[in-house]
């Protein structure tokens, strides 16, 4: 394994829905890249298949033709529960509906893709601490979702997908639904792990600040994918 090996390659990855008579093409051949520590965002107007496109990268959808590979693995020729052990060890998600079991506290919630990963409970619980620690949250460790706020949900949900270190964080709109402040604090926390640890990160956003702060964005159209980083 080489350092400069992509996090995450896909080639002519294909992907259509069938409504009725009707079919629909989403991703047509697309292709992308993603470096080690490397911060990719993709725009694209609603429609345009960002969320299919994240499905897939995070292997939570198999595509019509093409390849995914995360790290030095095609996921296509894996088994149901290696590729779920694979996804765990290297990829995070921070998705728009964070999904955090309402009956466990935060530090569980945690904890979780640790316990899932058969690390020791101890190690497990002290990790999690760690990170909630790291997004600002030591304070609110026995808290259950539904006795926090928005950003605190939401920085529960970024410290879950970073306790595992993985290799990348596939995110779905990090800072949607946040007033602006949050928004920043949450911006800025994510750029820190990028730079602390070396993170990539795929973020899909609407947000131009957002996409502004990543390395490339690249826009989701017709099917595929274009650089329009356009920086000066
Ligand atoms: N299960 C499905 N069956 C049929 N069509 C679907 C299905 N899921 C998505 N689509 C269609 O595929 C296209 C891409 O959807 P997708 O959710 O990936 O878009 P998106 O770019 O994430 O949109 P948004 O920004 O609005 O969230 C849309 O036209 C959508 O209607």
């Amino acid at each position: 394994m080489t350092t400069d090996q992509p996090v995450l390659l896909c080639q002519d990855l294909s992907r259509h829905y069938s409504q009725g008579s009707a079919r629909i093409d989403v991703l047509n051949k697309l292709a992308l890249t993603v470096g080690r520590g490397e911060r990719v965002a993709i725009v694209g107007t609603s429609g345009s298949g960002k969320t299919t496109l994240l499905n897939l990268l995070g292997g939570l959808d198999d595509p019509d033709a093409g390849s995914v590979w995360v790290m030095d693995k095609d996921m296509a020729v894996m088994g149901e529960s290696e590729r779920a052990r694979w996804r765990n060890q290297h990829l995070g998600f921070v998705y728009q509906f964070h999904h955090l079991l309402g009956e466990f506290s935060a530090l569980e919630n945690v904890a979780m893709p640790l316990l899932i990963g058969k690390r020791p409970v101890a190690e497990a619980r002290q990790r999690a601490t760690d990170v909630l620690a790291k997004v600002g949250l030591e304070h609110r460790l026995q808290h259950k979702p539904s006795e926090l706020s928005g950003g605190e949900r939401q920085r529960v949900a970024i410290a879950r997908a970073l306790v595992a270190n993985p290799a990348c964080v596939l995110m779905d709109e990090p800072t949607g639904n946040l007033d602006p402040q949050t928004a920043e604090t949450i911006l800025q926390l994510l750029l820190s792990l990028n730079r602390d640890i070396g993170t990539s990160f795929v973020v899909v956003t609407h947000d131009p600040d957002v996409a502004g702060r990543m390395d490339r964005t690249l826009s989701l159209t017709g099917g595929r994918l274009t650089d329009v980083t356009g920086r000066e």
